[in-house]
């Protein structure tokens, strides 16, 4: 599953940087080998019975669920999260291999004859072909296998580029196929400190038929462009700025606990993660009092050691979000709460902090945060409140908390947003559509419309008399 490659490169857990692992790091040369062995395999693999396939994925999902103790462990050695959100991921993560061996069941198609009558025309799936897979670092598992196993229900072969700094996580998922019974060479996981260069080798083979991609707007927009040449199809899991509305009769401590899970899952670092709450004047002062005293109470720390919020990915990081902060303080804004960071903490970890008094053109409610800092800023008019939250490229989630259904939906309704948590924090779900509107990307991931993505329909224009 892993094509050779002369030279490794060093995995490190990125609040120590101590070395944890090493990845091979392979070239456009070796990445184009693993598609061609993915070429090969596509032919005997989009032809085995779904129902074969479906078990193969049944038998991923035991292995993952199996091997959980171990992949937690990984996450967490070189992604830094706690180990409490790593073993979620990895309970999520394989819930996709278990979802898609339901679905691969399910193939749709459909027979109907032409209104003028004569003709019957029936539509099939084919599956696309070889699949290009890009992932990032935040959720090194889950990010994987969302694309994996829709690829494999629909009878795809793949090759899947992890990221630089996750490298491991992706490794053993490949291993856990083989071990299920997936062919040698129908998934290859490719590791690589080159990421552009190999990238673009497979954008520019014809025998790569399909990209999806998971990752920030920016490198989506530059992988768009270099699709086009190629005429290539897509799918795009970009990034985030999800608005957090707290209306004037929501349940205020339902509220706090929803906040508490979509702004600090993974210490920020979430594409669905909430980047700007917006409070109802009428319950502001006692929601951010109740948020403060959540967030000064979270446990900062070494994620493999009961802390609820571990480093982020890097020290660049950390210091970008600190920048956020400062940014905001300068233009007015006040740092109402923070949980403590222990002193002999490097620089990989930044305080959960809660932000007041913030302006509405202040780079942090501008930007995806990336980290566990939350911008609150008062509403009072409907309007206005939409206004503010749909002024962004984004559109990816959003979260509403309210107390009367009708005020939730109508709000969540003129939300811009692929995603609206309705008085919940957390809308990751494998059996629902993941994906964003607007620059948050294009298509979905997850339920029948994720398998849909690797699945091209062909019309048979069948005469009868
Ligand atoms: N919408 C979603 O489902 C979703 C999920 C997770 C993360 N994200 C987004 O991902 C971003 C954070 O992840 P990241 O920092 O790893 O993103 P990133 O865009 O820097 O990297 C994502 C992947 O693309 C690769 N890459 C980077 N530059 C490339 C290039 N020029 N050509 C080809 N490949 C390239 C990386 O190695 C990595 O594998 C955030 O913006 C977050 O919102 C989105
Ligand atoms: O970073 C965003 C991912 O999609 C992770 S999750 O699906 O929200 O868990």
């Amino acid at each position: 599953m892993e094509p050779s490659a002369d030279t490794r490169f060093e995995v490190t857990d990125p609040a120590t940087g101590a070395v944890v692992g090493t990845a091979p790091d392979h070239g456009p040369d070796a990445a184009l080998k693993a598609v061609a062995e993915a070429h090969d395999a596509f032919a005997a693999w989009s032809a085995t019975p779904p129902r074969h396939r479906s078990e193969v994925l049944s038998a991923a999902h035991r292995g993952m669920i199996a091997a959980k103790d171990r992949l937690a462990a990984l996450i967490v050695s070189e992604n830094g999260k706690s180990r409490a959100d790593a073993e979620a991921e990895v309970g999520y993560a394989a819930e996709f291999f278990r979802w898609y061996a339901e679905e691969a069941v399910r193939i749709p198609g459909s027979f109907g004859t032409a209104p003028a009558g004569g003709v019957h025309n029936i539509v099939t799936r084919a599956p696309v072909g070889v699949a290009a897979l890009v992932t990032p670092w935040n959720f090194p598992a889950a990010m994987a296998t969302r694309k994996i196993a829709p690829a494999l229900a629909a009878g795809c072969t793949a090759v899947l580029k992890p990221a630089a700094e996750t490298p491991l996580t992706a490794l053993a998922i490949g291993e856990i196929l083989l071990e299920a019974g997936v062919p040698e060479g129908a998934v290859h996981v490719v590791p690589t400190t080159s990421a552009a260069p190999v990238v673009s080798a497979w954008l520019s083979d014809p025998r790569v038929r399909k990209l999806s991609f998971t990752g920030s707007t920016g490198v989506g927009r530059t992988l768009l462009s270099q699709c086009a040449d190629r005429v290539l199809n897509t799918s795009m899991e970009l990034g985030g700025n999800a608005p957090f509305v707290v209306a004037e009769d929501a349940d205020v401590d339902a509220a706090v606990q929803g906040a508490m899970v979509a702004k600090f899952r993974n210490s920020g670092q979430a594409c669905t993660a909430a980047n700007r709450f917006y409070v109802h004047r009428r319950v502001a002062d006692t929601f951010v009092e109740r948020f403060g005293k959540a967030v000064e109470a979270l446990k900062v720390g070494h994620g493999d050691q009961g802390a609820q919020i571990g480093p982020v990915i890097s020290a660049g990081a950390a210091d970008g979000i600190r920048s956020l902060v400062e940014d905001a303080v300068a233009g007015g804004a006040r740092v109402a709460h923070h949980a403590t960071v222990p002193s002999e903490l490097p620089r990989s970890f930044v305080a959960p902090t809660v932000l007041t008094g913030v302006s509405h053109d202040a780079a942090i409610v501008r930007e995806e945060i990336f980290g566990p800092v939350a911008p609150v800023l008062v509403w009072e008019d409907e309007d206005e409140l939409i206004e503010q939250a749909n002024a962004t490229e984004y559109g990816l989630a959003a979260y509403v908390y309210a107390g009367s259904a009708d005020a939730a939906m109508r709000i969540g309704g003129r939300l811009e947003a692929g995603m609206v948590g309705i008085n919940r924090g957390l809308v990751s779900d494998p059996s629902a559509p993941f994906g964003g509107v607007k620059q948050s990307g294009l298509g979905r991931e997850g339920a029948e419309l994720g398998l849909e993505e690797y699945l091209e329909p062909t019309y048979f224009s069948v005469a009868h008399t």
